[in-house]
């Protein structure tokens, strides 16, 4: 006989835009996310028997995201991804636990005649605030992150002293251009519950705020030794700007730019100390992970 191993299941991309209205001052304020929301608990009759008397059906599951959004505050989106999750336990004494996604796309403020304006937004890049909360009864753990934070350095990074035998072609390099699609994260110590998450909230935008200055400061002024180096450095600088955080991660693509020898036309210079136009790849790339935790 099979036997149902795990279950999960819910509504994923839900889309959600939500508006302030300042009455006094008209300033308006904006916030868009996509939200994922799965359920686990005492589901498993409706895999194996068919039991749909179980099932929170995953319609009701995005109405509720809707609703939860009017009812109270969508940001920042660890608050409102832990309201919502408690809100399931709360309400369906079968479900144990909440695995809600909320990815926050940007909206940045326009600038007219040098004056921010009230009603008027754009996108300034595809970067996301992303938050992955895991809310049980014994409590709410938080993940939090920064995804497609597109950067690139045009110097200041070098590569060489690597494994050199009969598989290696690549050349050491002293000065190369570093470019990656930064997802970075990190990972709260475990809340009580949600009255813990409320409590400080304000933890969550200083976090967030700190990790991408850390991120792109780091980026621009450490004289690279390879993406591994660099991407350790910036973990360990968000671990000492997020006391209540016990772990920091990065993943990196390398994205490549190759030099391209334009000698056979007329003998154009265009390599090492010459290079100035080059080829950027779309893949393959390199991938460097790491996850960073207290000693
Ligand atoms: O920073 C780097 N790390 C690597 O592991 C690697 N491997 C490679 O080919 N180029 C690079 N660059």
């Amino acid at each position: 006989m099979p036997r149902l191993a795990s279950a999960r299941y819910g509504k994923d991309n839900v889309r959600v835009y939500k508006v302030h209205r300042d009455e006094k001052t008209g300033v308006q304020s904006v916030t868009e996310m996509t939200v994922c929301c799965l359920l686990e608990g005492a589901i498993d009759t409706s895999y194996t028997q068919a039991d749909n008397s179980v099932v929170v059906a995953t319609d009701s599951i995005k109405n509720t995201i809707y609703i939860k959004a009017k009812e109270h505050p969508v940001n920042p989106p660890e608050l409102y991804a832990g309201i919502l999750g408690q809100h399931f336990l709360d309400t369906y004494p079968h479900i144990s636990v909440a695995n809600v996604k909320v990815v926050v796309h940007r909206w940045t403020r326009m600038t007219i005649d040098g004056k921010p304006h009230p009603h008027s937004f754009y996108r300034d890049g595809e970067e996301t605030r992303t938050v992955e909360a895991v809310i049980r009864r014994d409590g709410i753990t938080i993940k939090s992150g920064i995804v497609g934070l597109t950067v690139l350095k045009s110097t200041g990074s070098a590569f060489h002293g690597f494994v050199r035998d009969e598989y290696t072609t690549l050349k050491e390099t002293w000065d190369r251009i570093l470019s990656t699609d930064v997802d970075c994260g990190w990972t709260w110590k475990k809340f009580d519950g949600l009255a813990a998450v409320q409590d400080g909230v304000e933890r969550f935008d200083k976090a967030w705020e700190a990790a991408r200055n850390i991120t792109m400061k780091t980026f621009a002024e450490d004289e690279s030794a390879s993406v591994q180096a660099t991407m350790y450095k910036m973990c360990g600088q968000i671990l000492d700007a997020v006391p209540e955080a016990d772990l920091a991660n990065y993943s990196l693509p390398n994205k490549h730019y190759f030099e391209i020898d334009l000698s056979w036309h007329k003998g154009l210079k265009n390599t090492g100390e010459d290079a100035e136009v080059y080829a950027p790849q779309s893949g393959p790339n390199g991938l460097i992970k790491c996850e960073v935790a207290r000693s």
